[in-house]
């Protein structure tokens, strides 16, 4: 399910990486004039697979710790440790005008405060639908359901607060990365608008999907993922050799994260932009 959100924000939606597209530039004609390309999207996704690789080895040095996901018992607080540390950080991130960035979402949209500081001038990159498009509720389901079963260790030692936190990282970083699905599908329209437009018009996700899908590329960034889990999650030894052969996160499962979850989700999102790029 999508959740819709952020209607009440409808000025500034625009984001990115700070310098990677120009500031002050409040519309734009062509994907070259706002410094937008295939090539400089791809350029920011693969700068967050670093993000995403470090802090998967992060959370990967603390076993599964389940009292962080179950209620506590303090009747001041509800939910899991995890939950309260995720909403209290974005209360203070709402605060600080985090979520006018059209490259974060809040994980609890609900009755968060409003900025406190002054207005960012984003870029308008985006169309303005692009504000009502967060799949965090499946992207929170996937990483605890699926993932983190699959590369934490069984096991309790008592790190909650650290471990949350790390939750906390990688779900921010994994966020960000599938979200940034809105950039690259704007960027495929500007591109070749002739071959999208049809299919948006008949609000077939079938062909969209087909239309954005690059198979090769899904390939290389799989194997990319692992490799940079091999060179950043490598044991260092001081001994003769210096590389153990140990890894601090299993790169085949930063692979399966990739293949499995990621990019499906990335080019959910893609879908979801484009069926309202012409609205
Ligand atoms: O690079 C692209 O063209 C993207 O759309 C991004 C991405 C990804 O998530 O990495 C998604 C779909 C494509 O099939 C290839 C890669």
């Amino acid at each position: 399910m999508i959740l819709l959100i952020r209607s009440s924000f409808q000025a500034s939606y625009f984001l990115v990486q700070g310098s990677r597209f120009m500031e002050n530039k409040t519309t734009t004609d062509s994907a070259t004039d706002s410094g937008l390309s295939l090539e400089s999207v791809r350029e920011s996704l693969i700068s967050q697979e670093d993000t995403i690789v470090f802090s998967l080895i992060e959370r990967a040095q603390f076993p599964f710790n389940s009292p962080a996901y179950d209620p506590l018992s303090s009747p001041a607080l509800c939910g899991s440790l995890l939950e309260y540390i995720v909403k209290e950080t974005e209360i203070i991130r709402a605060k600080v005008g985090r979520y006018t960035s059209p490259e974060e979402h809040p994980f609890f949209p609900n009755d968060l405060p409003l900025p406190l500081t002054p207005p960012h001038n984003y870029p308008q990159v985006l169309h303005p639908a692009a504000a009502f498009i967060n799949i965090n509720d499946i992207i929170w389901k996937m990483y605890f359901d699926q993932f983190l079963p699959l590369f934490t260790a069984e096991g309790d030692d008592g790190n909650y607060g650290s471990t949350a936190e790390c939750d906390l990282k990688c779900l921010q970083a994994l966020s960000r990365r599938i979200h940034y699905g809105k950039f690259v599908a704007e960027v495929k329209f500007r591109d070749a608008a002739q071959d999208y437009g049809p299919a948006i018009r008949a609000q077939d996700k079938d062909t969209l999907m087909k239309l954005l899908t690059f198979e090769s590329v899904e390939e290389m960034v799989k194997k990319r993922v692992e490799q940079k889990a091999m060179v950043f999650g490598q044991e260092v030894s001081l001994d003769d050799k210096g590389d153990t052969g140990k890894y601090k996160v299993d790169p085949s499962l930063v692979s399966r994260l990739y293949g499995e979850w990621v990019m499906p989700l990335t080019k959910l999102v893609q879908v979801e932009y484009l069926l309202r790029r012409l609205d």
